[in-house]
């Protein structure tokens, strides 16, 4: 039987061990289970149709990219943190707990400062100018080119990054119930498209919020039941605290240490900020509020979801290690298996844990689709054909829609050719290409002398370091190899299973240098590294292509001292005479990023006003 065969491929590098329970004549699925998982397809597709056939029914741009900028802050709340909340992370964190204990936890505390920034800085300034799409601001700010770059950006990296979530559900599923791998790729994929397409973003906005609560029922309904099966809350707590899951704050200031209090909550807040600050998906959620400050509470309002989201997955990887202990390593397909042991006999539960899954993965797809609609739409169509009727604009961006949602198909395919822990390849993705963005964005926002050249410029040079180290990074995986974490439990479990060998290999190893060392700086300082990358090369082709008055010495001014004023001035970029070099200086602290970014935020409410 196929179950039990892929089951057994799963555990086989695991241990030696056999797992208790028999899977061999396992029944997974009820009819009830199916049903349920239907019930969250058809009340998507009814929540997409509703929307299409009531208020304008979808017949403006307005409406059907930014809901009409109508929305409370409750719903845009729960979409907010559904955008960004995928299978991935559903499957990849309780992975990642079990196998390094809950220093990933530690990611909650880049929650606040990586809200509180997006609320008070980006907010203001996207809402203010009544942009549609956060790269009108580039153009507003730089030029078309800029604009164009950073659009190009953002399809790049929300492309992949629909691949990997549409992609990992199906495949964790498949690889454990045998659920048709292809089948549920198509049905999510094509479902999402069409009340996408139908509904708009007041349709995204609603479904997310849906599939929001069904994600934290599922979540919930695994750790009851498996808190309960494993033999009550102290158990559980006995054998992790046993096993040495439970992780202390890692003070450890190396930035190639994977997970540490550094790297997850300052590295953490860099992340954050490229995807509640500046990531297309969310400035819209946050531009179809009904006011500014619906916007900025609903941004308030995903602080406690999102910790609630990131404990309920820290802690089902924590009740999955109370009962499978005894293995050492954790693949993502092991959390299913997980579930449907824990669920299987309660009808109706493993139905609501799929629905859990692919509400997840629907969410952030559904977002995807529609945030890529917007800026073809309004970065790369619209400025070519000004004179386009709204009944047409609204029509291509359907088409949009839709078109990206079978691109999605197409790459979740590429992603199944990829293959690494499927967290680490999201959060990935966001540092190599969102952080370069950011870094755009920061660059115009807080630094008044910064110039188109050096933006374009800068956003190159990041992107070429960003894909210089992330690909350094995987090439050069196999020579450092992973932290054994191991408690009591699981030291036996080695020794048992590798006679040794696993803990010789790591007393040969020693810190990595040079290039070598670059390759392993922790994929949580992507966002931050390539972010500062852009700010750094955009400063200072900034400066060499367009002189700041009073950053140079007068030299040429004083070999052509001879000429007058005005040409002085023209040609050596002489700034007036009888500025004192304090008077400079001055002049330099005013151009502290802060400083400057509260001279332009006020500006911007002096144009406001
Ligand atoms: C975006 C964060 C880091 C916020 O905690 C989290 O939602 C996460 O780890 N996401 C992984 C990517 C995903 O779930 O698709
Ligand atoms: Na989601």
């Amino acid at each position: 039987m196929t179950v039990c065969v892929k089951k057994h491929t799963i555990f086989s590098n695991c241990s030696q061990e056999t797992i208790k329970m028999d899977p061999s004549d396992q029944k997974f699925f009820t009819v009830i289970d199916y049903v349920i998982f239907a019930v969250l397809l058809a009340a998507s597709m009814g929540i997409g149709l509703y929307y299409a056939l009531s208020g304008g029914r979808q017949r403006t741009t307005q409406e059907f990219l930014m809901a009409d900028r109508s929305m409370g802050c409750l719903p845009v709340s729960l979409s907010l943190i559904a955008s960004f909340q995928s299978a991935v992370a559903i499957i990849g964190v309780p992975a990642e707990i079990y196998t390094h204990g809950t220093q990933y936890w530690f990611i909650g505390c880049a929650y606040i400062l990586g809200l509180f920034i997006p609320a008070h800085i980006f907010i203001p300034v996207f809402y203010r100018l009544r942009v549609s799409s956060a790269y009108q601001y580039l153009e507003l700010r730089f030029s078309k080119a800029v604009r164009i770059c950073g659009t190009f950006t953002f399809i790049f990296q929300m492309v992949i990054y629909m691949g990997v979530c549409v992609y990992t559900p199906a495949f964790a599923l498949n690889a454990v119930t045998g659920f048709e791998l292809w089948g549920t790729v198509l049905a999510t994929g094509l479902v999402c498209t069409l009340y996408t397409t139908l509904g708009g973003l007041k349709a995204v906005i609603w479904t997310d919020v849906f599939q929001t609560v069904v994600m934290f029922a599922g979540q919930l309904a695994v750790i009851v039941v498996g808190v309960q099966k494993t033999g009550g809350v102290a158990d559980v707590w006995r054998k992790v605290w046993e096993g040495n899951r439970i992780s202390g704050l890692d003070l450890n200031p190396d930035p190639t240490e994977r997970h540490t209090f550094w790297t997850l909550g300052v590295g953490g807040v860099f992340l954050m900020l490229s995807l509640y600050g500046v990531n297309q998906a969310q400035v819209q959620r946050y531009l179809s509020s009904r006011t500014e400050k619906e916007a900025v509470r609903s941004c308030y309002m995903v602080f406690p979801s999102l910790q609630l989201a990131l404990a309920l997955s820290c802690v089902m990887g924590l009740v999955m290690f109370a009962r499978y202990y005894m293995f050492i390593v954790c693949f993502p397909q092991m959390v299913i298996y997980f579930v449907m042991d824990m669920l299987h006999g309660l009808p109706g539960l493993p139905g609501l844990f799929i629905a859990c899954l692919f509400s997840a993965a629907l969410s952030t797809i559904s977002s995807a689709f529609n945030s890529l609609a917007t800026v073809t739409m309004e970065d790369l169509i619209k400025p070519q054909y000004p004179a386009m009727t709204e009944a047409r604009a609204t029509l291509l961006s359907k088409v949009l829609a839709m078109s990206y949602g079978l691109l999605c198909l197409a790459m979740a395919y590429l992603t199944h050719l990829m293959g690494d822990s499927v967290l680490q390849v999201a959060l990935k993705i966001f540092g190599m290409v969102g952080g370069p963005i950011l870094g755009l964005f920061c660059l115009g926002m807080f630094f008044p002398w910064a110039n188109s050249i050096g933006a374009l410029v800068g956003l190159c040079a990041g992107l070429v370091v960003a894909f210089w180290l992330g690909i350094g990074s995987i090439l050069n995986r196999s020579t450092r190899p992973l932290p054994l974490e191991c408690g009591t439990n699981a030291t036996i479990a080695i020794q048992t299973a590798f006679n040794n060998t696993t803990l010789s290999i790591s007393l040969f190893f020693s810190q990595p240098s040079g290039l070598k060392r670059f390759y392993s700086l922790s994929y949580m300082w992507y966002s931050g590294f390539n972010c500062t990358t852009v700010i750094l090369i955009g400063l200072i082709i900034s400066f060499l292509t367009d002189v700041m008055p009073g950053t140079l010495y007068p030299l040429l001014g004083k070999l052509f001292c001879f000429l007058p004023e005005h040409l002085k001035k023209k040609l050596c970029c002489v700034t007036p005479l009888g500025q004192t070099v304090s008077e400079r200086i001055d002049l330099i602290a005013k151009n502290l990023p802060v400083l400057n970014f509260l001279i332009f935020s006020s500006s911007l409410c002096i144009t406001q006003n």
